[in-house]
Formats: structure tokens, sequence, C-alpha cells
């Protein structure tokens, strides 16, 4: 894997991570088989439709809180959870959970945020593989905005491993794009800690 420079926060890329017609074969599986969810969102107290797919699965009793959504676990689909040991192995991180997001055109996108949601710790590491059309991934320094923009093409079966501050430091985004797009889907590892009963 490759280190990208990046002041504040761990950057590790590997483009190719997943063969060509592996990453396309996942890609077909995943599209026709997870149980795809369109949720809403609170965002200035009104109620509204997220603009792409999710899916959250991982071991049981794991929940994450987003927006004033709760996403609870349900168990892994055998390819993630073979895709899971593969990303543990080679970057010796460990990971309970994963949120599934498809991204079915270009109107489809994630605004900007940082997972830095207590549940996810003080440094969360983030191992994001992404699947089909590739997209803009946009990084933008929180607090000091004379750190220029970064940006990355995430191609078809690439690994992004966030870690370190970056969450802190950083806002991402998949930003919408006019022009004409395929499906993608992304999932983003992570290591969650079970959160308390309410
Ligand atoms: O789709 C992506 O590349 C980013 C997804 C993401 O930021 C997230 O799941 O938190
Ligand atoms: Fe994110």
């Amino acid at each position: 894997m490759k280190q990208l420079p990046i002041t504040q926060g761990e950057l590790l890329y590997d483009p190719e991570f997943l063969l060509p017609t592996d990453a396309e074969q996942l890609y077909n599986t995943l599209e026709q088989q997870l149980n795809w969810r369109q949720d809403s969102i609170r965002m200035f107290g009104r109620i509204v439709k997220i603009p792409r797919l999710q899916c959250f699965q991982g071991e049981p009793n794991i929940s994450y809180l987003y927006s004033g959504l709760s996403l609870y676990t349900t168990p892994w689909h055998p390819a993630i959870e073979q895709l899971k040991r593969q990303i543990e192995t080679i970057s010796g991180y460990q990971f309970n959970s994963v949120l599934i997001n498809f991204y079915r055109d270009g109107k489809d996108s994630m605004g900007w945020h940082s997972d830095d949601e207590p549940e996810l710790g003080p440094e969360p590491v983030i191992a994001s593989i992404s699947l089909g059309q590739p997209r803009r991934f946009l990084l933008r320094h929180r607090f000091d905005k004379s750190i220029p923009p970064q940006e990355l093409l995430l191609n078809s079966g690439s690994l992004l491993i966030m870690a370190g501050q970056l969450q802190h430091y950083w806002h991402h985004s998949v930003p919408k794009t006019s022009r004409q797009m395929a499906g993608r889907i992304n999932l983003t590892f992570r290591q969650t800690q079970q959160s308390e009963m309410e």
C-alpha cells in the first residue's frame, strides 16, 4: 500500500487491491443480493431521504448512530466477510462492522462529513473498498482553510485506509455529478464499540 502525503492524518491507498474481474463479480453479487434500503435522516429539522442506498452489516448487537438515524447490524454476507479477512491480513487492523453505500448514478452522493462518532474511538481506522464506477473522493481540512483540498479518483477494486487523526482534521465527501455515471458500491469497514442500551 502506498502512503499518500497528507498533513495531520494518515491515508493509505492501493488502486489495485482486487483484480478487475473480482471487483466486477463482487459488484454484481452485492448489487443483487444485499437488502438495500434508502434511509431518511433529519436535516435542519426536516426528514429527507439520503441520496443513495445503504446496508449495515457486522457482528451482532452493534449499532451505528448518525444524523438521528440508528443502523443495526445484519449478519455478514459471506463475500463481505471474506473481503474483511483479506483486508485484516494486509493491514493488521481488525474490523467488526461495515457500512455499505450504493451510488446508483451521478445524482447519488455523500455530503461533507467525518467519521468521528464516539463509538469509533479517538483515532478511527476505516478501510474503504470501491467497486464499479470510479467516483471523485474529496478531502478538505476542517480548520485551516489555507491547506489545499485533496482529491482522489477511487478506482474499482481499490482500497483506501483512513487512519490516525484524519477524521479529526479532515472532512470527506463524494460529490454529485451531472455526467453520466454507472453504479458504484463502496464498503467502509469499521471497528465500532458496542453501544449501551438506550
Ligand atoms: O463512498 C465513499 O467513498 C465514502 C463513503 C464514506 O465516507 C462513508 O461511508 O463514511
Ligand atoms: Fe465517511
